[in-house]
């Protein structure tokens, strides 16, 4: 076993999974949660995960108020949404809850989690597998794919090997040197195909069997891949296909698509579910980090702004997601190609 103990922070999909795939392997594991019922669930009978089509009940420790956590944990890994960070990180920092946090959340965040815990405290990690949030005590992990994890400054240290042999007795776990590249790389398919499901209403595999998907997608793509280098960004692979091909474009961009679609096509966007939710999306620290670093360094993003904007305003109650949004980016794509 590889001891080291754990604070999951979020039990949602990711968090949930993550938890009870760990436990009894990694050492300590806890779970914070706000929802409740949830956390309540998780403790008893126990989170009922549909772990890649085989079910298996687990009772987790599990907390909604942070004040009944006693650490501190070696670990703390961030799974909550971009929009609850602030609240969720808070009240760990001010009581030293953890040692060094890890922020997994999709989007450009690390940036404003270092800020919550200290530079010096944070890891970052990239999620390349996928789950679902089924309601309160149950979970699905639905796709298999591993953790990437790095330090911020590139240097792989003690507690980096730590965390990757505890994520490792339950996951497939790749150590980077290059974590701000896979930031960005991750945040491409992000920005390309849950943008484009949020907005259409499809499922990521659904998106491109269209032309105008499989053309608006190619085009979102390549606005992202040159944000990143204008960056000076290393861009990584996502599930073995590097960036670059789909920047390619033409045939051979819609074959690295269709290669990404054979590992990740079922993916439902979360941003989809949260729409479909009435919640708030992570839209701004994914399309809206295209926009913004493409500002900052001179390289148009139109079609990023476009997503931008129709989520945005979906958000507000304007209009709902509908396929004739793949229509109007793939027109956009070709008057500014
Ligand atoms: N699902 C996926 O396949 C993937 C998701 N990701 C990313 O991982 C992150 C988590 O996503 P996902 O697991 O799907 O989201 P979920 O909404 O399923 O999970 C987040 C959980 O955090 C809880 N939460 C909210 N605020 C707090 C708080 N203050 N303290 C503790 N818990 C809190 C939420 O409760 P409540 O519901 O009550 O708000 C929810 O249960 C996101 O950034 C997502 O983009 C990355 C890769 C794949
Ligand atoms: C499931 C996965 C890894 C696919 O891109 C993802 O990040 C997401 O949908 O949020």
């Amino acid at each position: 076993m590889a001891e080291a103990e754990i604070l999951v922070v979020g039990g949602g999909a990711i968090g949930g999974t993550t938890a009870a795939l760990l436990a009894g392997r990694a050492g300590r594991v806890a779970v914070l949660e706000a929802n409740a019922e949830h956390a309540a669930r998780m403790r008893d009978p126990g989170l009922l995960l549909d772990d890649l089509g085989t079910e298996r009940r687990v009772r987790l420790e599990a907390h909604a108020d942070p004040g009944e956590l006693d650490g501190p944990f070696d670990f703390a890994l961030v799974t909550v949404k971009a929009p609850h960070l602030e609240a969720a990180l808070a009240p760990l920092v001010e009581r030293r809850l953890a040692r060094a946090y890890v922020s997994l959340g999709n989007g450009l965040v690390q940036e404003r989690v270092a800020r919550l815990v200290g530079e010096e405290n944070l890891v970052i990690g990239t999620v390349e597998w996928g789950a679902t949030n089924l309601g309160p005590g149950r979970l699905a992990r639905t796709t298999r794919a591993p953790f990437v994890i790095g330090e911020p400054d590139g240097r792989v240290r003690e507690r980096t090997e730590r965390l990757a042999a505890a994520l490792g007795t339950a996951f497939e776990v790749r150590l980077t040197n290059n974590i701000r590249g896979q930031v960005w790389t991750k945040l491409l398919v992000n920005s390309t195909f849950s943008g484009l499901g949020a907005v259409s209403g499809l499922l990521y595999r659904e998106v491109v069997a269209s032309p105008a998907g499989m053309a608006a997608a190619l085009a979102l793509w390549r606005e992202g891949w040159e944000v990143g280098r204008a960056q000076g960004l290393r861009l990584e692979r996502f599930v073995g296909v590097p960036a670059g091909e789909i920047a390619a474009g033409g045939r051979r961009g819609e074959e690295a698509v269709r290669e990404v679609m054979r590992h990740v096509g079922a993916t439902k966007a979360s941003m989809l579910q949260d729409l479909e939710r009435g919640l708030k999306t992570e839209v701004d620290v994914i399309n809206g980090a295209v926009v913004e670093k493409g500002r900052e360094h001179g390289v148009p993003t139109p079609l990023n702004e476009r997503v931008l904007e129709l989520v945005r305003k979906m958000e507000r109650g304007g209009g709902s997601p509908s396929p004739g949004a793949l229509d109007e980016l793939a027109d956009l794509a070709g008057r500014t190609l």
